[in-house]
């Protein structure tokens, strides 16, 4: 049988060429259903994907000659390891492509807050001028608690090397990373010290709901609030209360508990969050860049060209 792989999300064509330069036949079909898809995944060596449905048990029982799944992207989340490592279907994924994207984007967010600039731009265009509440917070002697130092955290560290800030970060399963970028310390050494507050580990069963009320009650100083991982780490409804109290001086979300509508706006937080001037929001494209687009696929055909069939 000849290697075949699908493509089944908006994948950059350099993949497609790549993977056809390696000797794959390749059906690039970024439409295609999920019934599409369970109907002729049997065909298949390899699938490519991001994020448009769950690659899970049900995908893998229909797929006898299924090899590997190639994920253009970061997480994943969507992807059930463990039942692909049972089957040995390779996982390969992509966050070198995609990480420049994602750090940059903290520090939007980041900047955006501390200087108010969605506040102050939505007032400007409904006639108000007001300085004294639109003062900002700048980041120089700030201290940066940075959760999760893979790829993504060490690029938000490495792109704050030049704020004049002291950045620090945990992680749980890494130890004796300390860089250039961050000093490793412990969570409590992050609860007593940070200023902000970035998220940068994986949705897992651990780290599901894991910021909660109880997690951010610890916090000793206000903090500015990043998430640019998944929102399902967070409990949104524990941070819009932090903001009321003022133990959050502003959250900058790329992701939320629950994405796209209609059901975001069918969440009970969702009100508060729009009405919110401590909020800024934006529709998970952290790491989708056009930059990133073409990055993404040149990492992952990179990997696949290493991938032992
Ligand atoms: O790379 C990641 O983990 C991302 O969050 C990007 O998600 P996407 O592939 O654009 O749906």
């Amino acid at each position: 049988m000849s290697k075949k792989i699908l493509i089944i999300d908006d994948l950059h064509p350099m993949f497609k060429e790549q993977a056809i330069a390696l000797g794959f036949e390749v059906d690039d079909l970024p439409l295609i259903t999920r019934a599409e898809t369970l109907a002729v995944i049997k065909n298949y060596t390899g699938i490519a994907v991001r994020t448009k449905f769950r690659i899970d048990k049900e995908l893998f029982d229909l797929a006898p000659n299924l090899k590997f799944v190639a994920r253009a992207g970061a997480g994943l989340d969507n992807i059930d390891e463990a039942d692909a490592a049972e089957r040995n279907i390779q996982l390969i994924n992509a966050p070198e492509g995609n990480r420049d994207a994602v750090g940059e984007h903290a520090i939007g967010l980041l900047l955006s807050l501390m200087n108010n600039f969605r506040k102050a731009d939505t007032e400007i265009r409904n006639g108000i001028w007001d300085r004294e509440d639109n003062r900002g917070y700048e980041l120089k002697g700030k201290t940066i608690g940075i959760i999760g130092y893979g790829f993504m955290g060490r690029s938000f560290a490495k792109k704050l090397s030049g704020f004049e800030v002291n950045v620090i970060a945990y992680d749980k399963y890494k130890t004796g990373f300390s860089d250039a970028y961050a000093r490793e310390v412990s969570m409590e050494e992050i609860v007593k010290q940070s200023d902000v507050l970035s998220l940068h580990v994986p949705l897992t069963k651990e780290t599901k709901q894991m910021v909660n009320e109880e997690y951010l009650y610890h916090f000793k100083k206000p903090i500015f609030f990043i998430n640019t991982a998944r929102g399902e780490i967070v409990n949104t409804s524990a941070v819009l209360d932090k903001i009321k109290n003022g133990k959050i001086l502003g959250a900058g979300l790329d992701v939320l508990e629950t994405e796209k509508f209609p059901a975001l706006g069918e969440q009970p937080w969702f009100d508060d969050l729009k009405k919110s001037g401590k909020v800024i929001l934006t529709p998970h494209v952290g790491g989708w860049t056009f930059d990133s687009y073409r990055k993404i696929s040149e990492v992952l055909a990179q990997k696949l060209s290493e991938i032992k069939l």
